[in-house]
């Protein structure tokens, strides 16, 4: 792999911006992609935050639902963040408005923290990361996750009662992976100053 892999950022809705400086800052060609062709010349790709019912939609109108689900099947790294997160699950619970692409063994909950507390921001320790900021926006979480999947970081939230589970003493799943596939419930491209996690991803991709 040459020294500054191309990544994509899906750029159909949400956070695209952010997501550009950031695996520009973390020594990688980004480039925003809404086309197939785009999406064939990427070694990796950033499914950003935004609303995952509205970027579903939009992937079947712009013919990238199959591109990038074949794709991702044939082992292109992902990288997704919030809204991304949903995307990139196997099964989104008790919610049919979004068809996820079934990169990732998880079960995700979308808006899982609650409407009481919309968004709020959380230091947490991210396995193969570090510490970071993690700010949460209408974040879901990972309700389950399969046994290829390793579970980064968790969180929970002390006015959500239910955001500490049994299941994860320390909160709820917030971060993920499974082999070349990257998930995080919060957006560290919000963060200025902190490209770790985009550095981790590009990483991967270079690791290919
Ligand atoms: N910040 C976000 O990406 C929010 C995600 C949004 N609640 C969704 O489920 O699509």
């Amino acid at each position: 792999m040459n020294a500054r892999p191309v990544i994509g950022v899906l750029a159909l809705q949400g956070g695209v911006a952010e997501h550009l400086t950031a695996l520009e800052r973390a020594g990688a060609v980004a480039r925003p992609v809404r086309r197939p062709e785009e999406l064939a010349e990427v070694h990796g790709i950033v499914l950003p935050g935004g609303e995952s019912t509205t970027m579903s939609r939009l992937l079947d109108a712009f013919e990238l639902t199959e591109p990038l689900r074949a794709r991702l099947a044939a082992g292109l790294p992902a990288y997704g963040s919030c809204a991304g997160m949903v995307l990139l699950a196997r099964e989104v619970q008790d919610d049919r408005a979004v068809r996820p692409l079934g990169a990732l063994d998880v079960v995700v909950r979308r808006n899982a923290f609650g409407r009481q507390v919309d968004s709020f921001e959380t230091d947490l320790d991210v396995r193969e990361v570090g510490r970071v900021r993690g700010v949460f926006i209408r974040a879901p979480w990972v309700e389950s996750a399969g046994p290829a999947v390793e579970v980064l970081a968790t969180a929970g939230h002390p006015e959500v009662p239910d955001a500490s589970a049994p299941a994860a003493p320390a909160g709820r799943i917030v971060a993920v992976r499974q082999a070349r596939v990257l998930a995080t419930a919060f957006h560290p491209e919000l963060v200025g100053g902190d490209e770790r996690v985009h550095r981790h991803f590009v990483q991967t991709v270079r690791a290919r």
